[in-house]
């Protein structure tokens, strides 16, 4: 997958190339470029904002800048590499909200375009220029608002890279994690079996796996019930059998 990030601060992005990102991109299963977007300015003071139309606090992103920047990463012509166009992402407050789902559909696609705005965001013809030619997604990581995109680039790469294939060591643990079947993940334990007192559920050591799994998922059903009730709500019905239903 080939990822490339615009930001006025590319330093954000070094600790990419440490940890499990490190090795994908080693192992080319990631091809990671951060740009400055002062790239694509031109007058002595690389300027990349200006005062809001209307009025108000803050800055706004100009539009030059963007446009130049995105006609380099996301050239219309089929490039020697026969691309396609990238999948523009935008961290925003504004944003539809970032979902495991809509990282495995990020997972699956082959090149990714983050902008990283900053100060009160980027001016919208940006956005409604980008979107005559490719996929744009102004994606929200939740109701809250940072200083700008980068934390959230990095947020949202972590999670759509350990999806990537050969990432992550044992792929068993995808399925089991939290957010791989709608519920939260049961709680999880290793040695020693006492610990200051505090003695591991019997049943994780009886070795009776039915058992255990049984339990996994009711301690699951339980935790999401009581931390995350709008999950429960959007669990597919059918697919729990009355034994289920957490009381
Ligand atoms: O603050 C965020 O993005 C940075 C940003 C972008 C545009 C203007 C202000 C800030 C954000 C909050 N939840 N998800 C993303």
């Amino acid at each position: 997958m080939r990822v490339d990030v615009v930001s006025i601060f590319p330093e954000y992005f070094a600790p990419l190339d440490l940890s499990l990102i490190g090795k994908a991109r080693a192992n080319g299963t990631l091809r990671l470029a951060v740009h400055d977007l002062r790239t694509w300015t031109h007058d002595v003071h690389r300027t990349v904002d200006d005062t809001p139309y209307g009025g108000g606090p803050g800055m706004v992103m100009r539009p030059e800048p963007w446009g130049e920047a995105l006609d380099a990463l996301a050239p219309d012509e089929l490039s020697p590499d026969g691309h396609t166009l990238p999948r523009l992402l935008v961290p925003s407050p504004a944003g539809v909200p970032f979902t495991q789902a809509m990282a495995h559909e990020l997972a699956a696609e082959s090149h990714l375009l983050f902008a990283c705005g900053r100060y009160e965001g980027i001016d919208q013809r940006v956005l409604d220029h980008a979107a005559q030619r490719m996929r744009v997604t102004e994606v929200s990581l939740g109701d809250y608002v940072l200083f700008g995109g980068e934390v959230a680039v990095l947020v949202i790469l972590e999670a759509v890279t350990r999806l990537l294939p050969g990432v992550l060591g044992n792929a068993g643990s995808l399925d089991e994690e939290s957010h791989a079947h709608g519920l939260l993940e049961a709680p999880m334990y290793t040695k020693p079996a006492t610990w200051r007192g505090l003695e591991v559920p019997e049943v994780l050591r009886s070795g009776d796996h039915g058992r255990i799994a049984r339990w996994r998922r009711d301690e699951a059903l339980t935790r999401t019930a009581d931390r995350r009730p709008d999950m429960i709500a959007a669990l597919p019905q059918e697919g729990l059998d009355k034994r289920d239903v957490a009381t």
